[in-house]
Order: C-alpha cells, then structure tokens, then sequence
C-alpha cells in the first residue's frame, strides 16, 4: 500500500506533498515513519529490550525534535528493501548508515551528510586473510544492495561473492565456515569482532559517501528541516556527544564538529 502523505487541510505540494498542517509531506502528520536496520551495532540495532538505538538512531531523533517531531517510529528493514520502501512513500526516512552515492540519489534525496568511515573486512583468526589481496579465491560475504556489494564486485573480482539480506545472516555463516570472510561498515565489524573473537583483514575508506538520511525524491521541505536541524546538532556539540558515546576511541572526522564544513556533501 502506497504511503501517501496525508492530504491535511489547505491545499497540498504535489511535489513534496507537504500542506500548511503537513509542512514536512509526512505519511502521518505530526510521526516520523523511518526504515532501519536491527543488526548493525552501534550505528543502528534493537537493544535487549528490543527498541531501536544506536548513533544513526539517536542522532536522528535529536533532530526530529528540533523539527518539532517526538513521535519518531522505527521499523527494521533488510537493506536491499530499505531505498525502495522510502522511495515508495512507505517511509518518510530511512536511518541505516546509508551512504550518499549519485546511483542511490536517482531515487531518494539525501540530507547533507553526517558519518564519513570505513568498510571492514573481518575473518577468523585462522583464515590466511590478512588483507584484501587474500580474498582471492575465497567466499567472501556482503549484505545485499550495500556499497560494500558494488565495492567487492569491483575490486574483488576474484573473491567469491555470496550476497545475505542482512549482517547477523552473513556473521553466522561465517562463524560456520560457510564463506571465509563478510565485508561490512567498520564499527559494526569491531562490535563482531568484539562478540566472536574474530579479526579485521581489510579497512577501506568511505568518505567520499558519507551517510545520510534518505528521503523520498522531491520532499524540499523535509530536506531543509533535516538539514538545518542536523547542522545545529553538528555546532552545538550534540554530534560530537553522540560519536563519542557510540564510537569510543574511533577516528573523529572534523567536518563534524562545531565550525567543520557540515555542508560538505558529495
Ligand atoms: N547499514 C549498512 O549495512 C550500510 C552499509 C554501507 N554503509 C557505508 C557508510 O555509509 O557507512 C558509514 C560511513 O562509514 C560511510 O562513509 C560509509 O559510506 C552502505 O551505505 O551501503
């Protein structure tokens, strides 16, 4: 079923769907309906008592509220259906370390970006992997429709690639020898390597595709409001709290910080 935004009173934007009592084109005015991931820890993932968290999570919801937004709904989505869900009206955002790529940008917008880091490849100790020249010939696990998929298609072309809907799929079949390594975001493989005793073979940089919330195409107003209230975050140091709480001891890239160039996207 199509999320159309609601038609509230006054006349509607057919473009960005938004009205005087829907300014942001909202499906429901008032919540912000937004599709994530439960299995990539810290970025976003479901805690023991099953809510979604994480640094995209809470960021997000820190600038839903400086929109004016606390009624902020989560639902987990594998990654490969979560740009279509947006793009599709099912979802008014999607939160997922979705990283800002021209290809990605022909069907949802992006805010500006807001977390620029690296792509991990991790394996067991005793794999013989100890860098991405030692992929070849081996089984090498990616989740499905992410950067990591075009990444490895591309410059391992003779790894063998064996596509999962999601990281926890793609960790057990490691963990059960069923591929030999599984090339994910970098904090999600330290807290996988942290949980299984497993090791980093590779870290790939990403920043020339930061992440970014991901909207449904057109939404001008929606963009704005993200992107003004992520800038704020960014100056006021709420960012900085958040990449310390989540990311101890990672890199801090500076654009970030109060004073960076926030609006450094791609
Ligand atoms: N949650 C996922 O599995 C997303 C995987 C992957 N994330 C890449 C990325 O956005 O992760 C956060 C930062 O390190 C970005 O630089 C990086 O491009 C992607 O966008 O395809």
């Amino acid at each position: 079923m199509l999320g159309l935004a609601a038609c509230g009173g006054g006349s509607t934007d057919s473009s960005t769907g938004s009205s005087a009592d829907n300014p942001y084109g909202l499906i429901k005015p008032g919540q912000l309906r937004v599709a994530t991931l439960g299995d990539a820890k810290p970025y976003t993932f479901t805690d023991a008592g099953g809510q979604f968290t994480g640094f995209d999570v809470e960021l997000f919801r820190d600038v839903a509220k400086r929109m004016g937004i606390t009624d902020v709904v989560y639902t987990g989505q594998d990654f490969s259906a979560l740009l279509p869900a947006v793009a599709n009206g099912q979802f008014d955002a999607g939160v997922a370390a979705i990283g800002i790529t021209e290809a990605r940008r022909k069907t949802v917008d992006f805010s500006v970006g807001y977390l620029a880091g690296y792509l991990t490849v991790i394996t067991k100790k005793d794999s013989g992997i100890t860098s991405a020249d030692g992929l070849a010939g081996r089984r090498l696990g990616v989740v499905q429709g992410t950067l990591q998929e075009a990444y490895a298609v591309k410059n391992f072309p003779k790894a063998d690639l064996v596509r999962f809907p999601d990281n926890n799929a793609a960790v057990s079949a490691l963990n059960r020898g069923s591929v030999d390594a599984h090339f994910l975001d970098y904090e999600a493989a330290k807290s996988y390597i942290a949980q299984f005793g497993l090791v980093s073979a590779a870290d790939i940089p990403s920043f020339d595709a930061p992440a970014g919330f991901a909207i449904r195409k057109g939404n001008s107003a929606l963009k704005a409001a993200l992107d003004k209230a992520l800038v704020a975050a960014m100056e006021d140091g709420t960012w900085k709290r958040l990449y310390e709480k989540w990311f101890p001891g990672s890199p801090m890239p500076q654009q970030y910080l109060p004073g960076g160039d926030h609006t450094g996207a791609p």
